[in-house]
């Protein structure tokens, strides 16, 4: 099938380099240099200390054509609202995939009418190493579920068992997104702000209990059906990756934007709707929002 990956980013890149082997890919980028680049050079793929070259297609986003079966959407989610004002060129789309972590991008999702939308998350790590050089750092899996209408051509990947990239299809995809959410907004801010890696906050005891007390606040305001299930993935998503920087720490550390609107300034939003206070997630967006400033203005 003919598939599209608008950003080529770590995750973007990562897609291109396990669907190119079975279908025909084409990175959409933002920038024309690096789509220039891929075309030219190719995709660079590190996995295990090995390095593939994979040959793609690859053109700027900005008024491509795109006539692809299945589209996956692979920017920030502070970067959607440049994708989604660009509707008119999914008209020849069957089937959108969002992957962004947080859940601020949702809102803006029913305005795909005339497609199949579909939410995912990604449970594996990447590192973009350069424009077209990207390494598979963590193996994990991709969640998909739909938000409206079917699958499309995305039910394929679930049932084509790629290895080491398996896709798993789920029935709900607010819980798919709550789960990932409920992660991202305990692990995310605290160790961006306590500049640890992402272990530690089991190591050091105050730090569990500061991730006990923001958990105890996400519980009044997202629909966590199982809240005993949700600590222990969050607690065990610590370990696992105890030894990784949170995306968040490493934004910060990069003087790069974060993805804190879409995460705990989504659980904020869900707290003034319903009247309930949340002032601990208000600090964290409070200092994670001044780290990013500081780190803008004054680095
Ligand atoms: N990296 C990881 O291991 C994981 C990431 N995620 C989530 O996946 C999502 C993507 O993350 P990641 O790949 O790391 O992010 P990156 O910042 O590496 O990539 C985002 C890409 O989107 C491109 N982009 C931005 N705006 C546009 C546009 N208008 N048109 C085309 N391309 C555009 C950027 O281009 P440019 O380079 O020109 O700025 C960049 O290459 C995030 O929500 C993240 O939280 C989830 C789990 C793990
Ligand atoms: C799972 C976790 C917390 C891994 O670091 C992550 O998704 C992130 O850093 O954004």
């Amino acid at each position: 099938m003919k598939i599209g990956i608008i950003g080529g980013g770590a995750i973007g890149l990562l897609l291109a380099a396990y669907l190119s082997d079975e279908h025909k890919v084409t990175v959409y980028t933002r920038r024309s240099i690096q789509a220039q680049r891929l075309m030219r050079e190719g995709l660079r793929f590190v996995k295990r200390g090995e390095t593939k070259r994979i040959s793609l297609q690859a053109m700027p986003f900005t008024n491509a054509h795109i006539h692809d079966d299945l589209v996956f959407v692979t920017v920030k989610q502070y970067d959607i609202a440049a994708i989604i004002h660009r509707q008119n060129q999914f008209d020849h789309v069957e089937t959108v995939v969002f992957l962004q972590n947080g859940m601020g991008h949702v809102k803006w999702l029913s305005s795909f009418t005339k497609q199949n939308v579909i939410v995912g998350t990604v449970e594996h790590g990447a590192l973009k190493h350069d424009d077209h050089t990207v390494e598979h750092t963590g193996i994990g899996k991709i969640v998909l579920a739909s938000f409206h209408g079917t699958f499309g051509q995305a039910a394929m990947l679930a049932k084509e068992n790629i290895h080491d990239f398996p896709f798993e299809i789920a029935s709900d995809w607010e819980s798919v997104l709550v789960k990932k959410l409920t992660v991202n907004a305990v692990i995310n801010p605290l160790t961006a702000l306590l500049r640890v890696k992402n272990g530690e906050l089991l190591k050091v005891k105050p730090y569990y209990e500061m991730m006990t007390l923001l958990f105890s606040e996400l519980k009044q305001v997202l629909p966590i059906e199982d809240e005993q299930a949700a600590w222990n993935h969050i607690v065990n998503v610590c370990e696992k990756t105890a030894d990784n920087y949170s995306s968040m720490f490493m934004d910060i550390s990069q003087r790069r934007k974060t993805e804190i609107d879409a995460i705990l300034g989504y659980v904020l939003e869900k707290g003034k709707e319903l009247g309930v206070a949340l002032p601990i997630s208000r600090f964290l967006f409070a200092a994670i929002k001044g780290m990013e400033e500081g780190g803008a203005k004054h680095g």
